[in-house]
């Protein structure tokens, strides 16, 4: 079984994250904030995809939700937990980040890199004598529930482009966060790999009731995995609603010509 208990059937009516306004500094050479004015609802058991052009400001709301942007104004509220300096690492316990390219550490084992998931809920003297036996069987009851149990002793350097993003997402998920942030988690990787780690965040969600918020720029994927988009442009929100036609949407989000495949 998975660490977390977040429950699908959990009642929707109390949002999740809520962000309220978000406006980040003015940058003098994009002429605007990169954020600029983010009002948006997450419920729990979501699987939401962002998408938007370059530079639309994906990745910066993405980790805004970490606190790991300062806005000039707005909020974000967590759980019922605003985030500010004070509450971060609490926020932060609640979430698992899935960054682009992993980041990984290649001359580690699989199962050493699902370890330094838990660096965060250690303080170093802890860590000195290692890390107990019961994170170790988590570790790798985690990889063997994500197909890897015969990875788990591997060098990730070592692996797959496919195998490293499931080791990541092992990573993200030993925390038992109740939200996973996924920022291009199928970027470089080939059709059956993307299949397969997109597939690995669809069952986390459907059956393990993780919400999962992932920036992509494969409509296709998009539209058949995930149940909401928002799509962005300039740092608004231009579209927040189901993924049906989303190419038809995502064109008249952006003004677009054509109706496009990817964003990239
Ligand atoms: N710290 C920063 N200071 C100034 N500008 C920044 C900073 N971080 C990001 N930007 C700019 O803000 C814009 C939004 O960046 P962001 O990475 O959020 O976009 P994105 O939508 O994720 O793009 P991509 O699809 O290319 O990954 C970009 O033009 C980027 O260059």
């Amino acid at each position: 079984m998975f660490p977390y208990t977040n429950d699908p059937l959990h009642n929707t009516s109390v949002k999740l994250i809520e962000c309220r306004n978000l406006e980040t500094a003015y940058v003098k050479s994009l002429h605007r904030p990169i954020l600029n004015g983010i009002d948006c609802q997450i419920n729990p058991g979501e699987f939401v995809v962002l998408l938007g052009l370059n530079g639309a400001g994906k990745s910066t709301f993405l980790k805004s939700l970490v606190g790991l942007v300062p806005l000039v104004k707005g909020e974000i509220i967590v759980d019922g937990i605003k985030i500010t300096p004070h509450t971060q690492s609490q926020v932060r316990r609640h979430i698992g980040m899935l960054f682009q390219g992993g980041g990984l550490i290649r001359q580690l084992t699989a199962v050493e890199n699902v370890l330094c998931g838990r660096l965060g809920a250690r303080n170093s003297g802890q860590t000195l004598f290692g890390f107990p036996k019961r994170d170790r069987l988590l570790a790798l009851e985690l990889l063997e529930q994500l197909g890897l149990k015969d990875q788990a002793y591997q060098k990730t350097g070592q692996l797959s482009g496919g195998q490293q993003q499931r080791v990541a997402i092992a990573r993200a998920l030993i925390q038992s966060p109740q939200i996973l942030l996924a920022d291009e988690p199928i970027t470089g990787l080939d059709v059956v790999a993307s299949q397969q780690v997109m597939q690995t965040l669809a069952d986390l969600n459907t059956q393990h009731g993780l919400t999962i918020i992932t920036v992509l720029h494969d409509l296709g994927i998009a539209a058949e995995y995930a149940h909401r988009a928002i799509i962005l442009d300039a740092g608004r929100i231009s579209y927040d609603g189901n993924c049906d036609n989303l190419q038809t949407q995502f064109s008249q989000a952006l003004s677009l010509e054509t109706s496009p495949t990817s964003t990239k």
